[in-house]
């Protein structure tokens, strides 16, 4: 798995005991995993499907550094499959973790479009192949 993105938590990021609010994190991670998707499948127009169930592992505080991984477990005709967790940067401590979620590319009218993508691709050597 990858460590994309790093996070600070900011006292905005708390919920009423004084942790890392889960619903800020569940944006994060869908922005994440959209981000992604978008890259590798190459279509602006990508949504997200399906998320299993969630699982909240630990917590984070006002301060703490975490950081957003992901990996891909499938590509599918219109979809790709996704795995996400999120962890402390510094103990590696899990806070979340979510085993499958459905990223699905759409057509001009909003209906799933075949990406033709089959595995992880880099965008230097995407470069490279232009060049
Ligand atoms: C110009 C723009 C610049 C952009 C710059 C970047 C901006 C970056 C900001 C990002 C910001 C955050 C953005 C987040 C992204 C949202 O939050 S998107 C909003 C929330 N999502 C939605 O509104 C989607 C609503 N759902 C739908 O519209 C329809 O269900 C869909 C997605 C069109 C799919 O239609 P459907 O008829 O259910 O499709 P169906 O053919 O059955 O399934 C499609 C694929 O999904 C799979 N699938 C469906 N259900 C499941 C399931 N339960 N389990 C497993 N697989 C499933 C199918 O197997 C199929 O996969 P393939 O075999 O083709 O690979």
């Amino acid at each position: 798995m990858r460590f994309h993105t790093r996070k600070w938590i900011k006292p905005q990021d708390l919920n009423p005991n004084g942790t890392l609010f889960g619903g800020r994190v569940l944006e994060w991670i869908d922005e994440e995993c959209a981000l992604y998707s978008i890259i590798q499948l190459e279509n602006p127009k990508t949504v997200t499907k399906y998320m299993s169930e969630i699982n909240f592992q630990n917590s984070a505080k006002k301060g703490d550094i975490i950081e957003i991984g992901i990996e891909v477990l499938k590509f599918g005709t219109t979809s790709i499959q996704l795995r996400c967790e999120v962890r402390n940067k510094m103990t590696r401590s899990s806070i979340i973790s979510i085993e499958k979620i459905i990223m699905v590319t759409l057509d001009e009218n909003g209906k799933p479009k075949p990406h033709g993508k089959t595995k992880v691709e880099f965008v230097k050597d995407r470069l490279n192949d232009k060049s």
